[in-house]
């Protein structure tokens, strides 16, 4: 298969669309008709509940696990169907940084970032040396390049863990919580650096976070997953002003409102033992 599928050069289809997809893990639904695309170009925030199934959104887009039911598509191309070598070159027009970067400890920053070129492409040397240097470059972190993992900061590492997501220039970039620990000032330096690099190299980004402020400064779209379903899908204005309860509930980040706060359980009184005393 091509690298880029020929629909790669139409605007008009979006780079990622669910299509009534229901999945789960076992017999355990946690997704039902879900549907959600996302343009190019753009910047989507998934935000929602603990345990909703934005993480499990990502594993879809990777098909590391498959819809029961609906149709994912990248780039206008229906991934279930995909032979294994179809699918690692669709993965590789996928970037990923999932939660809080996680570098190869016993590699420098520069043998972290080189690591996918590596892996992934039979480059010479002195071609790996000015990609990774160029993409070091674009995070502000050329002159750490031979620093261990262990001599940087949290948000030094979460910047490289960003380099080495597009060292292979990606399409699309997924982040599974890139702010998760961060300083805020480390934070807001991350949720620029995210859209700035989603501009300048034309990528489209999804992320997941619970950092509802920084995400919401740099998003272009927030979806919202709540009690197994995209409740909602605008601007984060719209989403700011929406009169939805489940919405109002967390963006204003209210205890009480229709998202369940407990998982679904036996009566407290049969868990303690207390149902048959009485
Ligand atoms: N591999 C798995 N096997 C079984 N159940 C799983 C698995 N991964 C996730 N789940 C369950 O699926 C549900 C959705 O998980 P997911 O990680 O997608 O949620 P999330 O919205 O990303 O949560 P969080 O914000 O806490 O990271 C959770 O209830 C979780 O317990």
């Amino acid at each position: 298969m091509a690298l880029k599928s020929p629909l790669s050069a139409d605007n008009a289809v979006p780079l990622i669309e669910l299509r009534d997809v229901t999945c789960g893990y076992g017999d355990r639904i946690i997704l039902e008709q879900v549907n959600l695309v996302v343009p190019r170009g753009k910047v989507l925030a998934l935000i929602g509940t603990s345990g909703g199934g934005k993480t499990t959104v990502l594993r879809l887009l990777g098909r590391q696990i498959r819809p029961i039911k609906g149709q994912v598509s990248f780039d206008g191309l229906d991934i279930a169907p995909l032979n294994l070598t179809d699918l690692y070159a669709v993965r590789r027009r996928m970037g990923t940084l999932f939660q809080f970067g996680a570098l190869f400890t016993d590699l420098s920053v520069f043998e972290n970032v080189a690591f996918p070129l590596r892996e992934h492409t039979k480059l010479p040397e002195a071609m790996i040396r000015d990609l990774v240097l160029m993409k070091l470059n674009a995070v502000g972190l050329r002159g750490a390049r031979d620093l261990m993992p262990s001599e940087i900061s949290g948000g030094m590492a979460r910047r490289v863990a960003l380099a080495r997501a597009i060292a292979l220039d990606p399409d699309l970039v997924l982040y599974d919580e890139p702010f998760a620990g961060l300083d805020p000032i480390s934070l807001g330096v991350a949720a620029r650096l995210i859209r700035d690099l989603n501009d300048a190299l034309g990528l489209t980004s999804i992320i997941v976070s619970h950092d509802l402020h920084e995400t919401f400064a740099i998003a272009d779209e927030v979806a919202m997953i709540a009690n197994g379903r995209v409740v909602a899908q605008g601007t984060p204005d719209e989403l700011r002003r929406s009169e939805d309860p489940l919405v109002r509930q967390f963006v204003g980040a209210e205890p009480e409102g229709p998202v369940h706060f407990h998982q679904p359980a036996m009566p407290v009184m049969d868990d303690f033992g207390l149902g048959a005393r009485a």
